[in-house]
């Protein structure tokens, strides 16, 4: 294995972060943020594209109600992504929260990076709130550990095209790359595409384990500690 692609809400960090944190905050910033930067080409250009979306010539006030909708739903829609994400990096900067990881998934991650396996991230976060979320972690700036980042420009996460595209993008065999995920329909996509896989499994986001069924043929661990790479 000469690379990781590692997805972030359950399984490097906790789905109650997302969920309850940064989720919420998004949902209460969102009317105000884009009061004050809606006029911003890079704030403009998502909600235009939200807006014609909608059938077009719609109210700001309306493509807010909508992706607070959306958040409640946890769509995993490119304009909303990258809009949570700019908000979330105002909480981020003023301290009002440290994104969370599990201690595991940062020792094996600085283990992995240290014996010179290149760790990727692939999630629906987009990458400017993927990078914000490694950046101001409460074990610090973890961004030095990672050598790729991608997000759903890529493709969606369910989908193998979009892991033979990020394969080719770090330049190895998918063979060569083991993906990490909580959710067994991105495994299927990643394994299609021929990339190794394991299932996370933690207990404190899936109170009640997976079945052997629902594994689908993934290897499954409940922590990254359990997982044994051969150096390259
Ligand atoms: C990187 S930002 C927070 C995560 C997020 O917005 C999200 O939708 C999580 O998706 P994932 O693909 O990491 O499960
Ligand atoms: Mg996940």
């Amino acid at each position: 294995m000469k690379a990781i692609l590692t997805d972030i809400e359950g399984t490097t960090s906790s789905i109650s972060f997302v969920k309850d944190v940064l989720f919420p905050y998004a949902r209460r910033a969102l009317p105000g943020f884009v009061e004050a930067r809606g006029q911003e080409p890079e704030v403009r250009r998502w909600l235009d594209q939200v807006a014609a979306e909608l059938g077009g010539a719609c109210q700001d006030a309306m493509v807010v109600e909508v992706l607070q909708g959306w958040i409640d739903e946890d769509r995993k829609h490119t304009a909303l992504k990258a809009l949570q994400g700019m908000i979330w990096a105002d909480g981020y900067r003023s301290g009002e929260f440290h994104s969370h990881f599990y201690p595991d998934a940062v020792e094996a991650m600085q283990r992995w990076h240290d014996a010179g396996i290149g760790i990727h991230v692939y999630s629906s976060g987009s990458v400017p709130a993927q990078r914000m979320l490694f950046g101001h972690s409460s074990h610090g700036d973890l961004t030095g550990l990672v050598s790729g980042w991608y997000d759903t420009t890529s493709g969606p996460k369910r989908e193998a095209e979009s892991y033979r595209r990020i394969a080719a993008e770090i330049g190895l065999p998918a063979r060569e790359i083991l993906f990490l995920s909580d959710v067994v329909a991105e495994l299927d996509a990643a394994r299609d595409a021929g990339l190794a896989t394991t299932l996370l499994d933690r207990r404190e986001d899936y109170p009640v384990a997976r079945t052997e069924a629902e594994w689908n043929g993934h290897p499954r661990v409940e922590s990254f500690a359990e997982i044994a790479l051969p150096l390259p």
